[in-house]
Formats: C-alpha cells, sequence, structure tokens
C-alpha cells in the first residue's frame, strides 16, 4: 500500500477552495509507489493527481515542482504542477507538504521494444536541454557524498564477496569522479529515477515522465545510464539488450549529441548508475525507515547489473 496519509473527500474540499480547478468530485487513493502518499483526484476541471510528500520538505520541494513546471512550459511531456490562488506550488495538508500536479493520460510499459526505448531516449534528451536555463539549483541528493555515506552504514550486513564489490566499486569511482572527463561532461537537472515504472506511454507514443522526486543537478549521462540500466536490459540477467540499447542512444544522440568526453565516460558510468540503485536498495532493506510499510526493492538485481557492467563492456554511445 502507498497511502501513508488519509485524505477525505472533505478535505479535499476544502484544499480545493484555494485551488483554480473547480470543486472536488472524488478521490482514490493510489496503490503503487513508495515514497509518497498519491490520490487520483476528480474534480469540475478535470483530473489531477495529488501527492502528499511523507520524506520531502517544505525547502527541498520547490526544486521539483519549478522544474516540472519549467518542463511543462518547454513542451517536455511531464506532469503540470497546478499553482494555488497565491501562487504557491508546495501547500501544507495534514502537516505535511502536498501538491496538485496534471494527471498524464496512459500507463507504464513494462515490457519495452525497441521503439519505445527510443521514446524515451528522445525525450530525455529533449528534457535535458529543456532544462539548461533552469534557475534553481540542487545536487542529486543521491551521489558521491550520499554513496560515501552510506557504504559504511550497508557494509556490515554484507558477505565478504559483496563487501569486496562494495569497497571496490567505490574506490573506482572516487577515482572517475575525479577524473579531466568526468568534469567536463555536461551537466543540468537530471531526472536520475527514469524506470519503466515512471513513463506513461499509450501504444507507441510516450505520453510522459513523472515522479522527479530524485532529481537534481549531476551529469546527463548520469541520467542515460540510469535510464539505460532499467529500459535495455533482460530483468532476469542485466544483460543488456543490444538492439533497445541503439534505439535509446541513437534516438537521444539525434535530438543532443553525446560527445566525446561522453563517450570516454560511458563504460564507468553505467557502473556508477548501477551502484546508485544497489546502495539506496541495500539502505532501505537493511536500515527502513519507521514508516515504511512496503517491501523494499531487491539489492540483488542491481549488484547483478554491476558485475554484469564491470564483466562485458556496453555498446558505445555512438559509432
Ligand atoms: N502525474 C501523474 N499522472 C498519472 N499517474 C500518476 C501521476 N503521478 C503518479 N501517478 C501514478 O501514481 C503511481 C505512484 O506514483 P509515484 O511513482 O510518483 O510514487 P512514489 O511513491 O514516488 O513511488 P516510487 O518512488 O516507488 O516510484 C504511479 O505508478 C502512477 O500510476
Ligand atoms: N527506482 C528505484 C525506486 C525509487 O523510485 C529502484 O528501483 O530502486
Amino acid at each position: 500500500m502507498a497511502v501513508f496519509t488519509a485524505v477525505t473527500l472533505d478535505d479535499l474540499t476544502l484544499l480545493l477552495k484555494k485551488f483554480p480547478i473547480g470543486n472536488a468530485i472524488a478521490i482514490k487513493g493510489i496503490s503503487s509507489g513508495i515514497e509518497n502518499s498519491n490520490f487520483f483526484i476528480d474534480t469540475e476541471r478535470g483530473e489531477y493527481v495529488l501527492t502528499i510528500f511523507e520524506n520531502l520538505t517544505f525547502a527541498q520541494l520547490p526544486f521539483y515542482l519549478q522544474l516540472m513546471r519549467h518542463l511543462a512550459e518547454r513542451g517536455v511531456l511531464v506532469p503540470a504542477p497546478v499553482p494555488d490562488q497565491a501562487g504557491e506550488l508546495v501547500v501544507p495538508l495534514h502537516g505535511k507538504p502536498a501538491a496538485i500536479v496534471s494527471k498524464l493520460e496512459g500507463s507504464s510499459q513494462m515490457a519495452p521494444q525497441p521503439v519505445h526505448c527510443a521514446a524515451v531516449g528522445t525525450m530525455l534528451a529533449k528534457m535535458h536541454l529543456a532544462g539548461r536555463d533552469f534557475a534553481l539549483q540542487q545536487p542529486n541528493l543521491r551521489g558521491l557524498d550520499w554513496w560515501n555515506e552510506t557504504t559504511p552504514l550497508v557494509l556490515p550486513f554484507l558477505d565478504e564477496h559483496n563487501a569486496h564489490l562494495l569497497r571496490a566499486e567505490m574506490h573506482f569511482q572516487s577515482a572517475f569522479a575525479a577524473c579531466d572527463h568526468y568534469h567536463r561532461l555536461g551537466r543540468g537537472p537530471v531526472h536520475a529515477d527514469l524506470f519503466r515504472n515512471n513513463v506513461m506511454f499509450i501504444g507507441e507514443r510516450l505520453t510522459g515522465f513523472f515522479d522527479f522526486y530524485f532529481a537534481g543537478c549531476d551529469t546527463w549521462l548520469f541520467d542515460v545510464a540510469v535510464t539505460v540500466n532499467d529500459w535495455c536490459i533482460d530483468t532476469g540477467t542485466g544483460v543488456l539488450d543490444a538492439a533497445r540499447v541503439r534505439a535509446l542512444l541513437d534516438a537521444y544522440h539525434a535530438v543532443r549529441p553525446f560527445t566525446a568526453d561522453e563517450q570516454a565516460a560511458w563504460q564507468p558510468m553505467l557502473r556508477a548508475a548501477a551502484l546508485r540503485f544497489w546502495l539506496s536498495r541495500l539502505y532501505d532493506l537493511y536500515l527502513p525507515r519507521e514508516a515504511e510499510m512496503l517491501t523494499p526493492h531487491d539489492p540483488t538485481h542491481f549488484e547483478r547489473i554491476l558485475r554484469e557492467r564491470i564483466a562485458t563492456p556496453a555498446p558505445g554511445l555512438f559509432a
């Protein structure tokens, strides 16, 4: 279940008095998702999604909501936040921050073909370009600093085989983050969690990216690597599917051409993207937050992907 904070139709009626989207008609909790309480809401003006943020603070939220607004205004398909009558995108509800965004049509494509990967690559490149003039700055809060903080917390839970892998990969990634190629990589706001369950499709048509609540400023290549590590793999083995990788990368490259520095950084970046989710899944499994009510995601999936990326070079970014 993923409604940590309950909201009744009466609560919604009161809340919507502050929003220019008509009166409340219905509210329905959304069962998927592990971070926030989400609701589909119907109003006299249409369908929206109400999110109550269970972990993010009032101070952190403007970055995410303003970013979504910035991207939506530039034609990137993302949910558009709805400002209240005072122009606020984040409002208190039951003492927690909340926001209303437009509802995307469609559903997640959990068995993507090259055509879906190409659509994701195109929209991801458009998103990176559209984010270049976004004024707010917030680091990727699940970046190298967080990995450094988290590694000693999870190491005691690992067997020697995995502890060795984690220590060795942290060593490798620290050196990578210090190298010249890395510092020349293009940067900006990135989604940083663009998995299959965070993109909507109707058939082969992409209708939107959502769940921006891990977004932050980081290298664009990190975003591409996170996306490829989920969209272009055999989920049983973590092995990359060459046709889907090619489709995603070629589509991205056609909108924002990759650079030689990005090509040089590609293999270590795929490992970095695998490490990021291996670590967060280990952390969620061994050090669960009190409010956590869901079965954590399986860390061994990303351990497998990391080992596979170390063992087998991925197709290059471009020929
Ligand atoms: N703007 C939107 N339009 C349509 N559906 C949405 C929208 N936002 C969220 N949803 C629906 O709500 C579900 C949960 O949302 P979301 O993934 O953002 O939750 P979460 O708690 O942040 O989850 P997680 O971190 O596990 O991905 C999605 O799978 C999707 O079905
Ligand atoms: N995409 C993350 C969950 C957080 O959104 C994972 O699969 O570990």
